[in-house]
């Protein structure tokens, strides 16, 4: 299996192109304002025209309004939903599209029991906790506290960069890895040979694994 990549905080159509070519397999729209990475609904749907055909738009959201979602969803052809704040299961459930529920890592214990509620979830990212912000903080969390029932839907998050997440593959085998901060000069402003150098650690981490393999 190939690690799925997932590259958040799209604001530039350059950079949406550059993830694209580098071979990311979603794109991540933030539509949470207080972020350094917000982008309006209009400018979303400018975004929304430059992503490959194969490659997932994902609109994240942190304790929105139905109506809003509904909006993005309508402007941006989103193909995925991710709820980043305290969003209830059913909450979730009722765009009928796909979603991923982000768990910010706090204990092993509200992990398990926050699975368990969103187990309908098509994936689970987990992030770190940092008191007061919902996520996007760049900070890693603690790996073992992931539990291995959800690996196949695993999107790890957290603080991943080209020089980290090869080690983070190699311990976790997750799913999908997300990025950020990892690839960006500022907020919102990717660095296109940090887009590319993320996606070449994840192809030599997949690779190491199945030179071990055979
Ligand atoms: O990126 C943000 O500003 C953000 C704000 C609110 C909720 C989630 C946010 N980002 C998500 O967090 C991950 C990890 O970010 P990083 O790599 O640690 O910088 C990011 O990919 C988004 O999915």
């Amino acid at each position: 299996m190939r690690t799925r990549i997932k590259m958040c905080g799209m604001t530039r159509s350059e950079d949406v192109e550059a993830a694209c070519q580098a071979g990311a397999d979603a794109i991540g729209m933030i539509f949470y304002p207080p972020s350094g990475r917000y982008i309006e609904v209009s400018q979303a749907e400018k975004l929304a025209q430059h992503v490959s055909l194969a490659v997932d738009k994902v609109a994240l959201f942190v304790n929105p309004e139905v109506n809003f979602v509904n909006d993005v969803v309508a402007a941006t052809g989103a193909d995925i939903l991710q709820f980043h704040g305290d969003e209830s299961a059913e909450f979730c459930q009722q765009f009928g599209r796909r979603y991923i529920k982000a768990l910010r890592v706090k204990s092993a214990a509200e992990v398990a029991e926050k699975i368990a509620e969103h187990h309908q979830a098509d994936a689970i990212m987990l992030d770190a906790y940092v008191k007061g912000v919902p996520g996007g903080t760049g900070q890693q969390f603690d790996w073992s506290m992931t539990p291995e029932s959800i690996r196949h839907k695993l999107f790890l998050a957290g603080g991943l960069n080209a020089d980290n997440v090869g080690t983070a593959i190699q311990a976790l085998r997750p799913y999908a890895v997300d990025v950020a901060g990892g690839i960006e000069q500022a907020p919102g402003i990717k660095d296109i040979d940090k887009i590319f150098a993320f996606a070449e650690a994840v192809r030599q981490a997949d690779a190491l694994f199945i030179e071990n393999s055979s």
